[in-house]
């Protein structure tokens, strides 16, 4: 039997929303509820950030939230889709075709150049890359010259661009990041944090990125802080300072950390 997906009325100007969103593993005595009732959205054409203490629930979010793990109760929906509806193939193309990821590890191929890298995701959904868009996004993140090269002869950097443009060839809806930067030098990561910024204030990307990074954060638009699976604020318009002055805010992730507006 195939499912139907379930459309909901478009919410203008919102890519992507988690409504009392609830991750709970284990049962007994090793229970962990990871998520306890995030309602967020993400709005088009903007970059937001995720912060909060290590085990809070970051990557478990982005996670739902990207219809890689499955939520133990409440809902996620990306455009007017609503995940909870999809069979496990709607959803394999859900994430295929209107969802970009770019991982800390940078998961390329190690057999295939930059240039068949990038547009793998379009190849394997049987799609002819838009050349125009294609040109755009490999000039955006600076790899004209590298598209030949296979990842072992690149840089780290040079690496992650490929996985963004990866990320941005299909025009998804959103694109998901999870430590973007974490396995790369500061200079390698200002770049691939810049090119992201650019991929939503040139292109209208939506971007979403979990970090632990202030000097990361400070490149967003928003920044969403979670304790204990919980929200905990928003700043708007951060800057690497203010990011800072909220985190050392959380010592240990206190159930009781600041609601901080921009
Ligand atoms: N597969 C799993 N099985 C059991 N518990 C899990 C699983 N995945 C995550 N958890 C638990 O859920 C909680 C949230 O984990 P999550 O990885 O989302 O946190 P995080 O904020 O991303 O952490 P970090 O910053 O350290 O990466 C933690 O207590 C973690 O131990």
């Amino acid at each position: 039997m195939t499912a139907h997906p379930l459309t909901l009325p478009a919410t203008p100007g919102t890519a992507a929303a988690t409504a009392d969103l609830t991750k709970v593993y284990g049962s007994g005595d090793t229970r962990v509820t990871a998520l306890d009732g995030i309602s967020v959205a993400f709005r088009e054409g903007e970059f937001t950030a995720i912060m909060g203490p290590s085990g809070c629930g970051k990557s478990t979010l982005m996670h739902c939230a990207a219809g890689l793990d499955t939520p133990t109760s409440g809902s996620v929906r990306i455009g007017t889709t609503e995940l909870g509806g999809l069979s496990d193939r709607q959803l394999t193309r859900l994430r295929r075709d209107r969802i970009g990821f770019v991982f800390q590890a940078f998961n390329l191929l190690p057999t295939l150049t930059a240039l068949e890298n990038i547009t793998l995701p379009l190849s394997l959904a049987g799609r002819r890359p838009d050349r125009q868009w294609l040109d755009r996004v490999v000039a955006m993140v600076g790899l004209s010259q590298r598209l030949g090269h296979r990842p072992a002869e690149l840089s780290g950097g040079q690496q992650q661009r490929v996985a963004v443009a990866r990320a941005l060839v299909a025009r998804p809806s959103i694109v998901f990041g999870d430590e973007p930067t974490g396995n790369l030098d500061s200079q390698a990561g200002a770049e691939v944090l810049g090119f992201l910024q650019s991929s939503v204030r040139e292109l209208g990307q939506t971007v979403v990125m979990v970090t632990h990074d202030p000097v990361a954060a400070g490149y967003a638009d928003r920044v969403v802080f979670l304790a204990d699976g919980r929200l905990a604020g928003e700043l708007a318009h951060p800057t690497p300072d203010r990011v800072l002055d909220v985190v050392r805010r959380f010592p240990g992730g206190s159930p009781q950390a600041p609601v901080v507006t921009g």
